[in-house]
């Protein structure tokens, strides 16, 4: 280094952002099953019997009648994370729990929640930290956290086994994929030193727990039916932004007595705000464009391998990067600091750019690159399962009702389980010009692959990311593109409607077959 070149950025240290080195995201304290202070206990008896309360339908009569309680009760971190989860479950309850959406928030909700989320830097709805990394708790406290069967999740809208699996796969995830983070950091610094053999080691552990993540990842089939998930847990986390036809044309007020209030909108709760996930996409210098962008410049080198595209400057278009970074905002600050500061540390793509003759190295990187497209192919298949089907069997289904029947039924629900199916028959919402969801993913699996230094991964990833041919898989069976429906782009407009996923509202193709088998 000459004496006037800069200093490289600092590695960022875990502990700085509240992250642990064995459980990263996940909390460094396990969760409070309750809040200590009994000046609580009207929360906790509300969230411990939510499902009764929804069913009787007397949660809102209950929350608007319940005082507005302060925070000073909140002492140590996890009593704040605790009563966030707890007021995020009872908020999205009251607004979602009716025969119509809820578009104001009481005080006795509002208040605390907002002060809450200010504290804890996270916005006040059910986001990922809410429902996931702050909302389990170990069975056996001997035994490690990053086994399913050691998990139970302390809060649920549903009480369903479904809703908890669906939970605690993540958890599992983040608690599994927790010791990334350290061992990343420390392949940042043996790069600084020129260390290869370090570097090479930490890579080869890194492909290893992220195959560990895609097989957990996979068991949410065991224990979690689409059906249930779609129209039961799914309408639960939905936001209250692009949800007009969801019955939310405004979003939602969050009254604070002021009379000054103006309606808020956020997206809903999603796993897209992982941090643990973002940051496997940075620490392999993994870059995602704007939906529908190719690489700008893709240089041809020695080894075969593309040069390093500019990092994108697309953070301002409304999905695509834009989107992964949006969810940035739905993650604890903190956390998102650290991916920011990490991205500046980041190092490894160019190191192994550089060390194009060290074959281990380069297999190691590679590897990491497959497996982290493969577990992105195994997720296009749950997101085709979960959602794409059953919105399509509900569209069939309304579809043929109407036809048959033109009385209304008995009683109309109107939430995120019949937005999509009454979308299209309200009019205006075909074609909305949004971004397609698979496509969106099937780019955000194909951007993985794209650093590969090797010529022969290289070959492979295209090859199974092509449209035909059997062949050898790194995954296992995760040959999703020639089932899954064609982009957008290439189907006619008048077939493409909307719809919601969990953060956000997609577009879908509505008439192309789709069924994914695993
Ligand atoms: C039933 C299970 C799941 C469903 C239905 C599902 C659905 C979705 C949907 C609809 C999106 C698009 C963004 C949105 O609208 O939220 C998405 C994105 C994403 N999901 Fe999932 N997801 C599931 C499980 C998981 C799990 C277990 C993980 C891993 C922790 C995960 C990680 C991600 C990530 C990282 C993205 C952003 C796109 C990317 O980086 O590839 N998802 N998911």
């Amino acid at each position: 280094m000459s004496p006037t070149s800069p200093l490289p950025p600092p590695i960022p240290v875990l502990e700085d952002y509240g992250l642990s080195p064995t459980t990263g995201f996940l909390p460094p304290t396990l969760p409070l099953t309750r809040l200590p202070d009994p000046y609580y206990n009207k929360w906790e008896a509300i969230a411990a019997n939510l499902q009764a309360h929804v069913l009787s339908r007397r949660l809102r009569g209950v929350v608007d009648s319940l005082p507005v309680l302060s925070t000073v009760g909140l002492e140590h971190d996890a009593e704040w994370r605790r009563a966030y989860s707890l007021l995020c479950f009872i908020a999205h309850a009251y607004i979602w729990g009716g025969d119509a959406p809820a578009d104001r928030l009481p005080a006795s909700v509002s208040v605390p929640l907002l002060a809450i989320a200010a504290r804890l830097e996270v916005p006040p709805v059910a986001t990922y930290a809410a429902v996931c990394l702050w909302n389990f708790k170990p069975l056996f406290l001997d035994e490690p956290i990053d086994n399913l069967e050691n998990l139970a999740t302390l809060n649920t809208f549903t009480g369903s086994i479904d809703e908890s699996w669906f939970y605690l796969v993540s958890v599992a995830i983040e608690a599994r994929g927790g010791p990334i983070l350290a061992l990343m950091l420390t392949a940042f610094g043996a790069a600084r030193r020129d260390d290869a053999r370090t570097v090479t080691r930490c890579l080869c552990a890194f492909a290893e727990r992220l195959t560990d993540l895609t097989i957990i990842m996979q068991r949410l089939y065991e224990s979690c039916e689409p059906a249930t998930f779609y129209h039961r847990i799914r309408p639960f986390l939905a936001g209250s932004k692009n949800m007009a036809e969801a019955g939310l044309p405004r979003g939602v007020l969050y009254e604070d007595g002021s009379g000054t209030e103006t309606y808020r909108q956020y997206a809903g709760g999603s796993n897209a705000q992982s941090s643990l996930i973002q940051f496997f996409d940075i620490a392999l210098g993994i870059h995602h464009r704007a939906t529908g962008e190719t690489p700008a410049t893709t240089t041809t080198t020695t080894g075969g391998g593309a040069a390093p595209p500019p990092p994108s400057s697309s953070t301002t278009t409304k999905h695509g990067h834009g989107f992964i970074h949006e969810m940035r905002k739905y993650m604890p600050a903190p956390h998102a600091r650290f991916l920011e500061d990490a991205t500046r540390a980041a190092n490894l793509r160019e190191y192994v750019e550089a060390h194009r003759s060290d074959r281990a190295l380069c297999l190691a990187y590679d590897a990491c690159l497959a497996m982290l497209s493969s577990f992105r192919d195994k997720h296009i298949s749950i997101v085709t399962r979960y959602i794409i089907n059953p919105s399509r069997e509900a569209r069939a289904r309304s579809r043929s009702r109407a036809a048959a029947d033109d009385d209304a039924p008995a009683r109309k629900r109107i939430n995120l389980a019949t937005a999509s199916k009454i979308a299209p028959e309200k009019g205006g919402q075909r074609g909305t010009g949004g971004t397609a969801l698979i496509p969106f993913l099937k780019q955000a699996r194909d951007e993985t692959s794209e650093p590969a230094v090797e010529e022969w991964t290289r070959r492979f990833m295209k090859r199974k990311m092509g449209s035909g041919g059997g062949g050898a898989d790194f995954g296992g069976s995760g040959r999703v593109d020639m089932l899954l429906p064609q982009p957008a782009a290439a189907l006619d407009k008048e077939n493409v409607v909307d719809v919601k996923g969990l953060a956000w509202s997609w577009t879908m193709e509505d008439d192309v077959g789709g069924i994914c088998m695993v």
